[in-house]
């Protein structure tokens, strides 16, 4: 069954009319309540950076595996930056690995960068495919990574319209923000699939706000209230927008970080995304917001430091000794 989602057009949010910026925050808000998930279409990012870089994602992906297991995360130097073959996570707990490859990113930062001088966890260098084997792919990525940055804050500002709150209210947390770009390939699922192996298993995201962009052959599915998986049906040129743990804990539950899973079982080939966690500073602190909050409604969670959180969900998904 196909999952009812907002689909919300941002143009009129970038136009000079508050009025226009009001609207769509409305929309957003509302959005954020039921789902915790919608589309955005009239976001901005051009269709073609987004088609190229699904074109670096698929010749990345058909590489022989020696050659992308030299970029594997465990070369990272305790960084969460590189390749994962299959096997490498599984974010349903009790559920094989997940039957997925990718490849992360995050901010390049080198040695002189102040977070990565404290030891900041998860803040340092990418790790990079040679030129020769993946032509422009750092190019594509950086590209990309920038777009999704600029839209990612543009969201940011709607959202806190929609909670009443001033448009630059979460700035001061987006300061020095640790987003990640992940590049994923789901092989289709078949009979030689483990028994219960699914393409992602259901998980919520962690952080902030993940923007999405899928291929064409469907499978991410969103769990709605009665406990029934939904197909997210792909929508070209549009990003599926989703609220993760951080959205939710901040906002005092009005927003949702609903859970979401990928099944490739029906399109009996390949399926290709690309997902953008924009996740804020790491020492942020996540205290729920004055407008989510009040005698009637006091706070429900506990403040939390962003990154402690994100990099705590990274060692609970990765089959290494310390969680196997
Ligand atoms: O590939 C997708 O469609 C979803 C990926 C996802 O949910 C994730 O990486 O957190
Ligand atoms: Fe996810």
């Amino acid at each position: 069954m196909q999952a009812n989602l907002p689909v919300i057009d941002l143009a009129p949010s970038f136009g000079t009319d508050p009025a226009g910026a009001r609207d769509v925050a409305r929309q957003i808000d509302a959005a954020c309540r039921r789902h915790g998930f919608f589309y955005v279409v009239g976001h901005g990012v051009p269709l073609a950076l987004i088609s190229h870089l699904f074109m670096v994602n698929r010749r990345y992906f058909e590489l022989p595996e020696d050659i992308k297991n030299r970029c594997h995360i465990e070369r990272s130097g305790g960084l969460q930056r590189g390749y994962d073959p299959i096997g490498w996570q599984a974010l349903e707990s009790g559920r094989p690995a997940d039957l997925k490859e990718s490849f992360y990113l995050g901010a390049e930062r080198g040695p002189d960068d102040a977070l990565v001088r404290a030891g900041t966890p998860n803040h340092g260098p990418n790790q990079w495919p040679d030129e020769a084997h993946a032509p422009g792919f750092r190019l594509a990525c950086e590209t990309y990574a920038a777009a999704l940055e600029r839209l990612g804050r543009h969201l940011m500002g709607l959202i806190a319209l929609g909670l009443g709150l001033p448009r630059g209210h979460f700035e001061p947390f987006l300061q020095d923000p640790m987003p990640i770009l992940r590049l994923l390939h789901y092989p289709p699922q078949q009979a030689s699939t483990l028994d219960d192996q699914i393409g992602s298993g259901a998980h919520t995201d962690w952080g902030g706000i993940t923007l999405l962009a899928q291929d064409d052959a469907g499978g991410l599915q969103v769990r709605d209230e009665l406990g029934r998986w939904l197909d997210a049906r792909p929508i070209e040129g549009s990003f599926v927008v989703n609220l993760g743990d951080l959205m939710q804990r901040w906002t005092n539950d009005r927003y949702r970080s609903t859970l979401h899973r990928v099944v490739n079982a029906q399109s009996g080939r390949d399926r290709h995304s690309i997902a953008y966690f924009f996740d804020i500073d790491y020492h942020a602190r996540v205290e729920v917001l004055p407008t989510c909050c009040s005698a009637d409604n006091p706070a429900r969670h506990a403040p939390i430091t962003a990154g402690e959180h994100i990099v705590e969900m990274y060692r609970r998904t990765t089959l290494t000794e310390s969680t196997t």
